[in-house]
Parts: C-alpha cells; structure tokens; sequence
C-alpha cells in the first residue's frame, strides 16, 4: 500500500527545511574557520615579527638589558657577538681547505655586509678600498661540539704536542679564527676577497684593515723615519738589514739558540750578505764570513753603555740571553717564530693529475663565462687557476695526522669552487684522480 500524499508532501518540506539548516550551518562553520585561519596568520605574523625583534634584540644586546647592565657585561667580556657577514667561498666543507691563507692565494671569497648590522652597510666600507688586505676575524662555526684542550697536534709537526695558543688550531676555547685576506675589491656592500682559508658559510665577526706599519714588526724597520731608526746605537751601515720572512733565515738552530725558536735576524751589515749574494764557495772564506757575522751579532746585543765596559758579567749575560730571549740577540724588535712552523718534520708533496683529471678540470669555465653547457666555476677564473689552487692544497698535506699514518692508501675527497677533487697519497706526492661537477 502506497504511502498518502499528503506525509511525502510532509517528508519532503521536512527535509528542506533540514538542508537549510545544515546549509547554514556549514555557512557558520565556514565563515568560523575563516575567522581562525585570520587569527592564525594574525597569530603568525606577530610570532614573525617578534622573532625579528628578537635578532635587533642579539644585535643591541638585548633591549631588556639596562645600559647599565650591558656596560657591566661588556667589562666583564661577556658581550653578545653578532656576525656582520656571513663568507660565500670556495670551499664549501673543512677537508681540503687550506689550513692557512698563503697556501693557496687563488682562493677566492666573498663578503657581503648584513643589511641588519648597519642600515646602509656600503657605508661602512668606505675608504676600506684603499687597502689591499684586511684581517678577517670569524667563527670556527664548524668546529662541531665545542671542545677543546690545552695541548694539541698540529698537521704540520706530525704528532707532536704543542700549546693550543702556540698554535692557529680551530679548537680553542670562543672558536675565533683570524685571517689575512687579499682584498680584491668592494661592490656596494661586498668585498671580494682572495687567498683565504675559511668554508662558507662561516660568520664573520669583524674585518680591520691590515696596517703593516702596525700589524708587522719587520716592516717597521723598513721605515727609514721610524723612531727606531732615529734612536739606534747603530750607524748607517751598521743597521741591520730587513730580512723579508718568506726567505730562509741566517740562522736556524744555531747551539748557542733553543732549538725550536728560530730567529728572523737581520743579515747584519757584515760582508757575509755580500759574498753570499756573490756565490763565493771558499770553505775559508766563508768561515770567516761566519766569523765575520757573529761578531756583527755581538756587536748587535751591545748597548752602547756595553761597548764601553768589557766586565766579565756582560759577557755572561750576553751569553745568556742569547739561549733565553732574542733581547741580547739585537733582534728585540724582530719577530721569532717557532721552527716548526718554518721547518716542519712534514715535507711538502709534489702533486700531480692523471691525464683523465687533467681533462676532466679542463671542461670547467672560468666563473665569467656564458657558457652554459659546460661545468662553470663560482669563483675561479678558469681551470689553470684550478691547478695551482689545487697544487697549493696538496703540496701543503690536508691530511690529519690520523690520516697520514694509519689510513695511508684511502682516497682523500675535497671539494674546490663547484668541482668535486678525487686523490691518493704515495710516498712524497699526492695524485688527482678525478675531477667530477659539484653533486648538488
Ligand atoms: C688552521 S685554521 C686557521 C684559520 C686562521 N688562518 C687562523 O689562524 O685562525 C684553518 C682551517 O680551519 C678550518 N675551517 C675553516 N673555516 C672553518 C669554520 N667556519 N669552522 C670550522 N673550521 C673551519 C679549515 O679546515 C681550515 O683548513
């Protein structure tokens, strides 16, 4: 039997009404949701700008310090540091980045100053583009959990342990690192560095412009209005001669000097420089020479008030600090450095590519090119500088000494520019086996 009429017309004006319940409803649900993704975003933008708070807060120290309390903590050392850049450099991991600048002077960089430092940052390198290298002082922000001790084994001296402040180890307590960089150049707010030994990515913390007048004993000397010239016991030709670090000393590890200092002393004024400068090869010659030139030394450690007195306790005094300090040695204003750092017991390797490496750099374009189906370098200006930035790596040993000596026959991966390095070590050399794009 067929339901009446008149309950379907029912049942169906029931159901409407219901659909325009749950119509409304949905409506009401809608337009809540809206409201909460609103507050949502509301919610996010202020976490947003609170976060940037926070960093204006990093930057000036926290703004719920009082003055008075920043001005206790910075006497206290304990400032709050803000990086002021950040390097973009060829190296983008710790293996085979040179573990000082002059290892490979092709290695570039750049530096561009935060916006959040300084509102203009272009404004605080004007006049830095006069000068032609500056320090870098950064984070060893790769240095991994921050442990360090007071004695470690440089690469350099094989093994051994020395005094983490004799060395320019990256484990050292506040991780600071200290770089003398070539500037290249400045664009607005980014200074285009060379010959540096620093990944990318590292925070910079302050650049100051490199002043040898300043920053370098030996060139102080070479001012020839410098005080030291004008109140010197010594006459013109007595005057000791600079001696340019990069040469080989005059004296190394002489028995009257501690074996692991080594001076950089003037040549002396003696004819020693002359007949050295000359090639002459007499034994007798050069005996006296050498005669000739300690007695250029003696007459170094002297003041003048010495000169005048010949008493037996000058003598011993003398004498003495010959073996103790370089006061006496007339080198007072010389720079010494340890004999290690010169001399090390590790030789350098001589380096060389198979012929398929050789191919393989050769496919990568200097960083200007347009090229743009070959391999192309961020920062090289093509494959020869490639080679020697390479060579430069590998003749320095990037090994760790736990690598040199017990995992001798492993192949050592390092990453240059965009290029990824493949080599071996043998016995006094270091050969590229591959040189692969960067993977991404
Ligand atoms: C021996 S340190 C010397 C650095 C600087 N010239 C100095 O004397 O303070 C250089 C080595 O530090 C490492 N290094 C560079 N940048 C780093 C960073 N941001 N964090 C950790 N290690 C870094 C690289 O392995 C590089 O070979």
């Amino acid at each position: 039997m067929s339901p009446p009429v008149c309950s379907c017309a029912e049942q169906v004006r029931k159901l409407t009404q219901q659909a325009s319940v749950m119509r409304r409803e949905i409506k009401n649900l809608r337009q809540q949701m809206d409201g909460a993704i609103r507050a949502h975003k509301k919610q996010m933008s202020s976490l947003q700008s609170m976060l940037t708070d926070c960093k204006h807060e990093d930057k000036l120290q926290s703004v719920s310090k009082s003055p008075s309390e920043i001005k206790q903590l910075l006497e206290q050392g304990r400032i709050q540091t803000v990086p002021i850049g950040y390097i973009s450099s060829c190296f983008a991991v710790k293996n085979g980045t040179p573990r000082q600048p002059t290892i490979c002077s092709s290695s570039r960089a750049s530096l561009k100053i935060e916006p959040s430092v300084f509102n203009n940052p272009e404004h605080s390198l004007v006049g830095l583009e006069q000068y032609s290298h500056i320090w870098i002082i950064f984070l060893f922000h790769k240095n991994g959990q921050m442990n360090y001790k007071a004695k470690v084994k440089p690469p350099r001296l094989n093994g051994q342990r020395v005094g983490v402040y004799s060395t320019r180890s990256p484990h050292r307590p506040n991780a600071l690192g200290l770089t003398l960089a070539k500037l290249e150049g400045i664009t607005g707010d980014t200074l285009h560095l060379s010959g540096i030994d620093i990944i990318a990515g590292t925070p910079v913390l302050d650049i100051k412009p490199y002043i040898p007048d300043y920053d370098s004993p030996k060139t102080r000397r070479d001012d020839t209005n410098s005080e030291y010239r004008q109140t010197s016991p010594f006459t013109d030709s007595q005057m000791p001669q600079v001696m340019d670090l990069d040469e080989e000393p005059n004296i190394s590890g002489t028995s009257s000097e501690p074996s692991s200092v080594l001076r950089v002393c003037p040549a002396g004024p003696s004819d020693f420089s002359q007949s050295e400068r000359s090639g002459s090869s007499d034994v007798t010659d050069v005996l006296a020479e050498v005669k000739n030139y300690v007695k250029q030394q003696q007459l170094f450690t002297e003041s003048p008030k010495d000169k005048q007195t010949d008493s037996p306790e000058r003598n011993s005094l003398s004498t003495n600090h010959l073996s103790s300090s370089s006061l006496k040695f007339g080198c007072e204003d010389y720079s010494t450095i340890a004999a290690w750092v010169r001399a090390p017991p590790v030789s350098n390797l001589d380096v060389r590519f198979t012929a398929n490496a050789e191919k393989e750099l050769k496919e990568f374009v200097s960083c200007n090119s347009t090229d743009r189906t070959k391999p192309k370098f961020q920062f090289l200006k093509g494959p020869e500088e490639a080679v020697a930035a390479i060579k430069g790596i590998l003749s320095a040993d990037p090994r760790s000494v736990y690598r040199r000596t017990r995992c001798q026959d492993r192949l050592f991966f390092f990453t240059l520019d965009t290029a990824d390095i493949t080599c071996w070590f043998g016995d006094g050399f270091a050969e590229v086996v591959r040189v692969k794009p960067m993977q991404s």
